[in-house]
């Protein structure tokens, strides 16, 4: 049997979600999908830093209400959040990177990505910045050091959709997607559709874990944006930066707008789009679209994202599911190290006999 050691970077709604699929699901993941998760290592910016090279109890973890710089009171434990020692020096197999997502820089998790590889550990993230800003400098790196990176939940959370294009819809020839690729501002407008207003339904996907740590980035479509770069470039093949795509979100929608498309028979999405064309020149852009109530995006309500891939053999192929939620994004992690564990296992992970 095989168990992954594994550091926890960052320990906010994702990664202690993760933990908590570790402390219930172990055993059964052991039994059937041939690998358990051993936690030796978590770092927050918030809660401190614990190295325990023979493993943290997960149950623990996610049980106790830690304070602020509370994992000093850990065996192994400190004050501080020291997440690059932990990268470093955590005997981990896999490192999970789930910090904020910075859409301008992609830091601190580019580093963190980056210090991960030398050390020989694989990394997962469900962090759109790194993929956005630093994808191909990272792969290279990963296949450098022998060890895997994978990204599946930087879009539409625990939905399958850059493997799926990669792999399922491979030769099917798609030339381009467009979809609604960010949970928060979907779910903000159909609260909004109710009546409620903006701060408010925005407070709302606060609470429910869908939104950023500054929820500027959903309502104003940076987070679509760095999704629809990540999705450009490993499915269309394009070298996008996000300076290169339009972007324009729903802060200036009101209820008002919203109910006057409604009796029109028409719904507002925010929809992040690209295209390659005859020439191969590839477009894309992020912005508020109004859609017949008859489109398939129209219908997709709450936190749910939807995308429409384009394909010149199959027509068009549309996936819908979660696209935010901290156990839908923990989800998303487990499949990236089910990926790693049947990518005939990278040189970094270690096979631990029974
Ligand atoms: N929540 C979702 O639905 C969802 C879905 C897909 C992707 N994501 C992405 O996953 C990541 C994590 O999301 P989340 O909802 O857990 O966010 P979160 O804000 O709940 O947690 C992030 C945690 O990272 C910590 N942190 C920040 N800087 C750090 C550093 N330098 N070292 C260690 N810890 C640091 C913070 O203290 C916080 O606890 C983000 O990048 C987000 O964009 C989230
Ligand atoms: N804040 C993001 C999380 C998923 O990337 C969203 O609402 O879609």
């Amino acid at each position: 049997m095989t168990i992954y050691t594994v550091s926890l970077i960052g320990f906010g709604g994702v990664n202690r979600a993760l933990a908590e699929l570790i402390a219930e699901r172990n055993e059964t993941w052991q039994r059937e999908l041939g690998f358990g998760l051993n936690i030796v290592g978590v770092s927050d910016l918030h809660l401190g830093s614990v190295i325990s090279p023979n493993g943290i109890d997960a149950r623990m973890l996610t049980a106790t209400r830690f304070e602020k710089g509370g994992f000093a009171n850990l065996s192994g434990g400190s004050a501080e959040p020291r997440s690059l020692h932990v990268v470093r020096s955590a005997p981990a197999d896999i490192v999970v990177e789930a910090t904020y997502t910075d859409p301008a820089t992609g830091e601190p998790a580019i580093s963190h990505c980056r210090a991960a590889f030398e050390a020989g550990r694989s990394v997962v993230t469900t962090n759109k910045g790194p993929v956005a800003l630093a994808a191909a400098e990272l792969k290279a790196m990963a296949a450098a050091c022998g060890v895997g990176f994978e990204y599946e939940g930087a879009v539409m959370s625990g939905t399958p959709v850059i493997r799926l294009a990669q792999s399922a819809l491979a030769g099917a020839e798609i030339t381009g997607f467009a979809g609604i690729l960010n949970g928060t501002s979907n779910f903000v407008l159909g609260r909004m559709q109710t009546g409620l207003g903006f701060a408010e339904a925005v407070a709302e996907a606060q609470a429910a874990g869908y939104a950023e740590a500054d929820p500027t980035a959903d309502v104003e479509g940076f987070d679509v944006r760095l999704k629809v770069v990540i999705l450009a470039n490993e499915v269309l093949g394009a070298t996008l930066t996000p300076d290169q795509v339009d972007c324009a979100g729903i802060s200036a929608l009101t209820p008002a707008a919203l109910a006057e498309a409604e009796a029109a028979g028409t719904r507002w999405k925010l929809i992040g789009s690209a295209a390659r064309d005859a020439s191969g020149r590839i477009t894309a852009a992020v912005r508020a679209e109004r859609l017949p109530l008859a489109h398939p995006l129209a219908s997709v309500s709450g936190a749910v994202n939807a995308i429409t891939f384009q394909t010149g053999l199959l027509g068009d192929v549309t996936v819908t599911g979660p696209g935010a939620g901290r156990i839908e994004t923990a989800f998303a992690l487990l499949s990236d190290i089910v990926a790693l564990h049947r990518k005939a296992t990278p040189l970094a992970l270690r096979e631990a006999a029974e």
